[in-house]
């Protein structure tokens, strides 16, 4: 890879190796935009199979939270860090610790948080040495676990896409296919059924699969058949790339809203199933609840407020369709639009002088 090139082409400000012998920390801090404001994303845990492989990851990661903020309204930027390493067998308390001692030395460019193979607990640890952490423990003004509020955002985005493939945004009676009923899916699952909903479920763990079924009455299919169903929604909560050559073909939904990340596998499957007049509620944007929950506690966390603006979810979906049929575009391209044009407009509006201690008219002779 020729790192500048690539971090020239997509607009990369900053990219932040970091190693610390005594806890093994290997470390990966990317910084992608930060014109709204730090750069806030989480920190992944995982074992890469190169070094390459952990810098892509962290680069591509930290674009999608530009994205993902702007989109969500937040004053924040895109970042997010990789730690390489087994999360299960790894960790170490000194390598949470030295982490957050580089956390601190950015000076609050960057803001970290929870992602896969990490926890509460390893926030607890960076926030010993810096306050540039969310995600912490209660006893720190946490918001807790993003999950169900993850949720709740999924389900009002899916309610404003059933609005535009419907007419109605009521999900009573509606069949909704999901796939992978995880620690998102379950609340969503609540929230659907206590709505009124169908449910139909599949996941690769056979109890997650009960749960719902003993829960919700959700009718159980197997793995491959979550595509082909007879459904109004089909909600991917599990892997990315799910959107692709071999299911396109297999659906019969109107509308997809599922939480999880990177669903298209290229962004021509999103140009197909926007052809196919399939409704897309673009990845992203769908699944911020996580984020908007998390970026409340730079203001000290009340609770109300961001469930308020989570469930702005739906009025961003709706701006989102709206562009898109303004502009005849997908709306995966309109999602990106929403997020560049605030971008953009908030780069120029701060362009202009401004006196600082640092500023040449202050500097004493
Ligand atoms: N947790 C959050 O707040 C949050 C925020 C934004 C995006 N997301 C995304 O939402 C998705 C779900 O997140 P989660 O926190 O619920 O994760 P999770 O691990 O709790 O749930 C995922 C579920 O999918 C199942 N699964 C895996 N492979 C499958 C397959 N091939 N077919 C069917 N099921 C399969 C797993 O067994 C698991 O039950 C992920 O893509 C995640 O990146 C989560
Ligand atoms: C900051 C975190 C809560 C971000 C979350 N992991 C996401 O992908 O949206």
């Amino acid at each position: 890879m020729e790192l500048f090139k690539y971090m020239e082409s997509h607009d990369y400000e900053q990219l932040v190796i970091c190693q610390d012998k005594t806890s093994g920390l290997k470390a990966i801090i990317a910084i992608h935009d930060t014109t709204l404001g730090p750069a806030l994303g989480g920190t992944r845990m995982w074992t890469y199979a190169s070094e390459e492989e952990a810098i892509e990851d962290a680069l591509r990661l930290a674009k999608g939270m530009t994205y993902k903020n702007a989109a969500a309204g937040l004053n924040l930027g895109g970042g997010k860090t990789v730690i390489i390493g087994n999360p299960k067998t790894d960790k170490n308390d000194e390598m949470f610790r030295a982490f957050g001692r580089f956390i601190e030395g950015l000076n609050g460019r960057y803001i970290t948080a929870e992602d896969v193979g990490t926890t509460e607990e390893d926030m607890d640890l960076i926030h010993l040495e810096t306050d540039y952490v969310t995600g912490v423990s209660a006893e720190f003004g946490s918001s807790g676990n993003p999950s169900p509020v993850t949720a709740f955002g999924v389900y009002k985005g899916m309610k404003a896409a059933a609005k535009e493939a419907f007419g109605s945004d009521s999900l009573e009676g509606k069949v909704i296919a999901v796939q992978g009923v995880g620690n998102v899916a379950y609340t969503l699952c609540e929230h659907l059924h206590e709505e009124g909903a169908k449910l139909i479920v599949t996941d690769i763990n056979k109890e997650a699969v009960q749960r719902a079924v003993d829960a919700f009455g959700a009718i159980a299919v197997g793995t491959d058949e979550i595509y082909s169903q007879e459904a109004d929604i089909f909600a991917p909560c599990a892997l990315g790339a799910i959107i692709n050559d071999d299911t396109i073909p297999q659906l019969k939904a109107k509308v997809i809203a599922g939480s999880a990340n990177n669903q298209l596998k290229n962004p021509e499957h999103g140009d197909t199933i926007h052809e196919m007049g399939i409704v897309y509620a673009p990845d992203y944007v769908i699944n911020s609840g996580g984020v908007i929950n998390v970026a409340d506690e730079l203001a000290g966390y009340n609770s109300e407020r961001a469930l308020k603006r989570v469930a702005g979810i739906y009025d961003t979906i709706e701006k989102i369709f709206a562009i898109s049929k303004r502009d005849n575009i997908p709306s995966y391209v309109a999602a990106d639009r929403l997020a560049e044009e605030r971008i953009a407009r908030v780069a120029k509006s701060r362009s202009q002088f401004l006196q600082n201690e640092k500023s040449v008219l202050t500097q004493k002779k």
